[in-house]
Formats: structure tokens, C-alpha cells, sequence
């Protein structure tokens, strides 16, 4: 209010005569407080009000769209409801607890992923009266992906550059192993705005919060890797070192040694130094166990000991030798299956299936492609003083109907091989055709009668329709399983219920599915 009427007196358009504008500071503030209300409710894609109970008691217009997609019939069965019984994950009610906007922020319900403002309502005293919830935008995939991409790249050399103080840092310090042991990337760098990607990154930030061993379950080149980082440069320990295992790259007779490290004066000869295991190097950081799957099981025992009783044996020591490493492990077998093969210890998986993250595949989430081309395109033309490659609409249709098995990883290929053999930066659909025919695949192509498969919102296309219809079912159903979840708040009778499907049944495909 004290602004206002300064802003008044100074400006001495203000005082013009004949403009219609109020000469008093309080006709001014109203006049404004009115205005930009009026344009948010005509420009924002909808808007509501809560009381400070945090029940509904006003939607405006635009907002009446959202309703089916939450399950409410009219305006007014969406009145007089407390908020969160209607918009599942809404966080109005900490706006109203702590009377701190929250200028923008991403939703994501049943109902969709939207890019929401919350405000409070205060009197002149500071006191919540109330909240506005305001949908500034809708799908924002499509509507803010020249801007999410733009992030995901100045986030990529914000890190490269976090990189490389590191490295100089311990270069100075004379621990240059230091500078390999921090996180490479953070959730910024894993690049995704499609639901599948932001609900993966909301359960990776929550097991940041944690202590307890996470699984990262996805097919290979997902972004395991890059989400673990991730993990650990959220999580408390991050100011510790983040070690890295890869198992299935270390033959089976080097992995204990590796693991647990070896004591001084144990093995005679050149091969068998004293050093530190790598349970050791991640004390007070995080391990990463990268493709478990592939642990031998003459090591599992000993692995599963050294989680329960966060002690190690050094090869050729009596000694205990004690650590503080929080474990994040990942791989791209079915786990449970091996259990019940036989081929991985069941006491160990339940011991890392604690907190368990699905990883989704990149045809679960094609509507991120162009983001990915974009910032991939990047980092290519950066590694390789070249213009970033230019695709138009036909040539990312045909990369959103592929069904990339290697994920991001085979995406990355295909245009490094697309872009090494093109003249000039535009790589046409003929030409990414063709490197995908030259790496033993077949490409599929899209169904010109098919909607728009890179925004996410069409249906599928016609040659991603020719799949075995098994995966497609399973497919369809993750997703709805999915989606109910979020739209009822993970209450299982309720999605059985929606879903139209016994709790049983229900429970034996989130086992499946790893939710
Ligand atoms: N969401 C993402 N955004 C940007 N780049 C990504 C993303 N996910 C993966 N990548 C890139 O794709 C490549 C493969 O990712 P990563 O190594 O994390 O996959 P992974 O699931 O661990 O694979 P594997 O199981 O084969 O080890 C890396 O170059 C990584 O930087």
C-alpha cells in the first residue's frame, strides 16, 4: 500500500488530468489489485480460491475445464470441498500454513502436469484469509520446451563447470582422486518434462531425503547413472565422495579386492598392493553398485554382511575395518526374477529393494525426445566444434516412433553418427532412416494418419502399433496403473476400485511394475 502511494506522488502521470486514473493511492492500489486479477483469471488457464480452512469457494471459468479430468462433475460438486480431496497433490495447504507464495512450481495428477502459481490471501495485518491457486500453464512439455530445454543446457554447463573447479580444487589440494568422486550431475541434468520423467524425479529427490538403499530398475542407457549422481548430490551426504562400481565391467577375481580393498603385506608380488576398498573410499558419501545383477553369487554373502553390519574384512586382514557409504545400486535385469531363479540371493535383494525407482524407457516418454535432441545435439556439437544438428518435424516423428532399446544412450548414437555423416547441420528423417538401418534396426516409421507421437498426447503411431501385442498390453496397463495412482493419492482400494480390478490383482502388478 506504501509503495503504491509513493509510485503515485512521484510520477506525475499520475496527477495528469483527464487520464481516468483514481488520483488517491487507495483507488490506485484497487484499481491495480483488480486489473491484474482480471488479466490472470482471462490469461492463466484457470483459476480458484480457498478459504483458510482450505475449502473451495470460487473457480473461475477457465478453471471449469480441468473438472472431468479430476473426476468432478460440475462446479458445483468442486464447491465447498476441502482442496486436497479434489486436486490430488495440490500443496495449497502449505501456502495457507506458511502465507509463502509459491510463485511457480510443476503439479502433476490425474488430471495432467501443469505449471501452477499459489498465493496467499492476507489482510492488511499479514493474516491468511485464504489462497489462490492459478494454472498458468497447461501440457507444459509443449508449451515451455524451448525454455526447459535452454535450462537443461546452461544446468549442463553449470555442472561441467562445477566439473572443472572440482578437478582444479583437489588438483591443489593433491587429491586429484577426489575431484572423479564427486556427482557428475544433478536432477537438472536429467533432461524430461513428459509425466513418466517427472514422477521419476520426484521419487529419486524423496530418496535423496533418505538414508535407506535405493534400486534403480530400467532398461539400459535410461539414466540410472545420471540419477544416482543425482541421488547423491541431493542427499546430505553430498558434500562426500560418490564412488562408482561398475560390476559387471570387473572380472569376478578382482571384485572382492575391489570391494573390500586389500591389507598391507597380504599377497606377495607387483598385482596385490595394500589399498583401499571402494566400500572404504565411499565412507561418509555414497556407493554406487552398478549393475548388481551381475554379482557373482560366491560375493553376495559377503556384500549382503557388509550392508547389514556396515563392516568390511580387507582381503588378507583379520582386521574389521568399519564405513558410512549409503548405497544407491541399479540394474537392468529382472532382479526378482533372478530370485526366483535362484541366481540372486533373496536375503540380498530385500536389503536393497528398500527404496526401489522404476527408471522408464525412452519410448515410455517419447515426448521428451525433441528436449533430448536438443540438449544431446549440444553437447555433440560442443565435443566436436561443429553447429548443434537441426532436425525438422519429419525426422523427430521418426524418432519418436522408434522403440529404442538403448534408450538415450542409442538416441545419443544415432545422431552422432547422423551428424558425422551429413555435410551440413539439418539431418533429415531419409538420413537418420538410414543410420538406424546401418546399426541393425530396422526403422520403424510413423503412420501419416497418427497424431503428433513427439508431443505425447496422440495416440500411438501405426508402426508402433506393429510390436508384440503383449508388450503393448503391458505397456497401456503400467500406464494406467500409473496414472490412477497419482490421481488417488497412491490409495490402493480406491485405484483397484477405479481400475476395475481386485486388490490382489492389483498388488501382483505393482509388484511387476516395481511401484
Ligand atoms: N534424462 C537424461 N537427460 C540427458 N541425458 C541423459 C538422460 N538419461 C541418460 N542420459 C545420457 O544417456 C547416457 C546413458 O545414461 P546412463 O549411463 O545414466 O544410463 P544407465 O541407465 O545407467 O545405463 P546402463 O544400465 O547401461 O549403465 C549417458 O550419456 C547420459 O548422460
Amino acid at each position: 500500500m506504501m509503495e503504491i502511494s509513493a509510485t503515485a506522488i512521484s510520477d506525475p502521470a499520475a496527477r495528469m488530468p483527464g487520464q481516468g486514473l483514481p488520483m488517491d493511492a487507495d483507488g490506485i492500489y484497487a484499481l491495480a489489485a483488480r486489473s491484474m486479477f482480471q488479466l490472470f483469471s482471462s490469461m492463466s488457464q484457470g483459476m480458484f480460491l480457498v478459504d483458510k480452512t482450505g475449502r473451495i469457494v470460487w473457480v473461475n471459468q477457465g478453471y471449469e475445464r480441468f473438472l472431468p479430468r479430476l473426476g468432478v462433475a460440475s462446479v458445483g460438486d468442486f464447491l465447498g470441498h476441502m482442496v486436497e480431496e479434489v486436486i490430488p497433490n495440490t500443496q495449497m495447504r502449505r501456502v495457507l500454513e506458511t502465507g509463502q507464495p509459491v510463485l511457480i512450481d510443476l503439479l502433476t495428477n490425474g488430471a495432467g502436469t501443469f505449471v501452477v502459481s499459489r498465493l496467499p490471501l492476507q489482510d492488511e495485518d499479514g493474516a491468511v484469509l485464504g489462497a489462490i491457486g492459478i494454472v498458468l500453464f497447461d501440457q507444459p512439455e509443449t508449451t515451455l520446451q524451448p525454455l526447459i530445454s535452454k535450462f537443461a543446457l546452461l544446468q549442463r554447463d553449470l555442472d561441467e563447470a562445477r566439473r572443472e573447479l572440482a578437478a582444479q580444487r583437489s588438483r591443489s589440494q593433491r587429491a586429484a582422486t577426489q575431484g572423479e568422486r564427486r556427482a557428475k550431475y544433478s536432477f537438472a541434468s536429467f533432461v524430461g518434462s513428459s509425466p513418466a520423467a517427472v514422477e521419476v524425479k520426484r521419487q529419486a529427490r524423496r530418496a535423496a531425503q533418505s538414508m535407506s538403499p535405493v534400486l534403480l530398475l530400467g532398461e539400459t542407457g535410461t539414466g540410472k547413472e545420471v540419477l544416482a549422481h543425482a541421488i547423491h548430490a541431493a542427499s546430505a551426504r553430498a558434500a562426500g565422495p560418490f564412488v562408482g562400481v561398475n560390476i559387471a565391467a570387473i572380472p569376478e577375481s578382482l571384485l572382492e579386492a575391489e570391494f573390500f580393498g586389500v591389507a598391507p603385506g597380504a599377497f606377495t608380488g607387483a598385482e596385490r598392493k595394500p589399498r583401499d576398498g571402494k566400500f572404504k573410499l565411499a565412507d561418509g558419501g555414497t556407493l554406487f553398485l552398478d549393475e548388481i545383477g551381475d554379482m557373482p553369487p560366491s560375493l553376495q554373502a559377503k556384500l549382503l554382511r557388509a550392508l547389514q553390519e556396515g563392516e568390511i574384512e580387507p582381503l588378507g586382514s583379520n582386521q574389521i575395518v568399519r564405513f558410512d557409504a549409503r548405497v544407491v545400486a541399479a540394474t537392468s535385469r529382472d532382479l526378482a526374477q533372478m530370485v526366483r531363479d535362484g541366481q540372486f540371493r533373496e536375503d540380498l535383494f530385500y536389503r536393497l529393494h528398500v527404496l526401489p525407482i522404476r527408471v522408464p524407457p525412452l519410448r515410455e516418454r517419447r515426448s521428451d525426445i525433441p528436449a533430448l535432441v536438443e540438449v544431446l545435439g549440444e553437447d555433440l556439437a560442443l565435443r566436436n566444434d561443429m553447429p548443434p544438428p537441426e532436425l525438422g518435424s519429419g525426422a523427430l516423428e521418426l524418432l519418436a516412433v522408434q522403440a529404442w532399446r538403448g534408450n538415450i544412450r542409442e538416441l545419443r548414437n544415432v545422431l552422432e553418427q547422423a551428424a558425422m555423416r551429413s555435410d551440413d547441420a539439418s539431418l533429415d528423417a531419409a538420413l537418420l532412416a538410414e543410420v538406424l538401418r546401418s546399426s541393425g534396426v530396422e526403422p520403424l516409421t510413423p503412420h501419416p494418419g497418427c497424431g503428433p507421437s513427439v508431443h505425447g498426447r496422440g495416440p500411438q503411431d501405426g508402426a508402433g502399433l506393429l510390436r508384440p501385442l503383449a508388450d503393448q498390453v503391458a505397456e497401456l496397463e503400467a500406464r494406467a496403473i500409473r496414472a490412477a495412482l497419482a490421481a488417488h493419492g497412491g490409495n490402493k482400494l480406491a485405484v483397484a476400485r477405479a481400475l476395475g480390478i481386485s486388490r490382489a490383482k492389483l498388488y501382483d502388478r505393482l509388484e511387476q511394475l516395481n511401484l
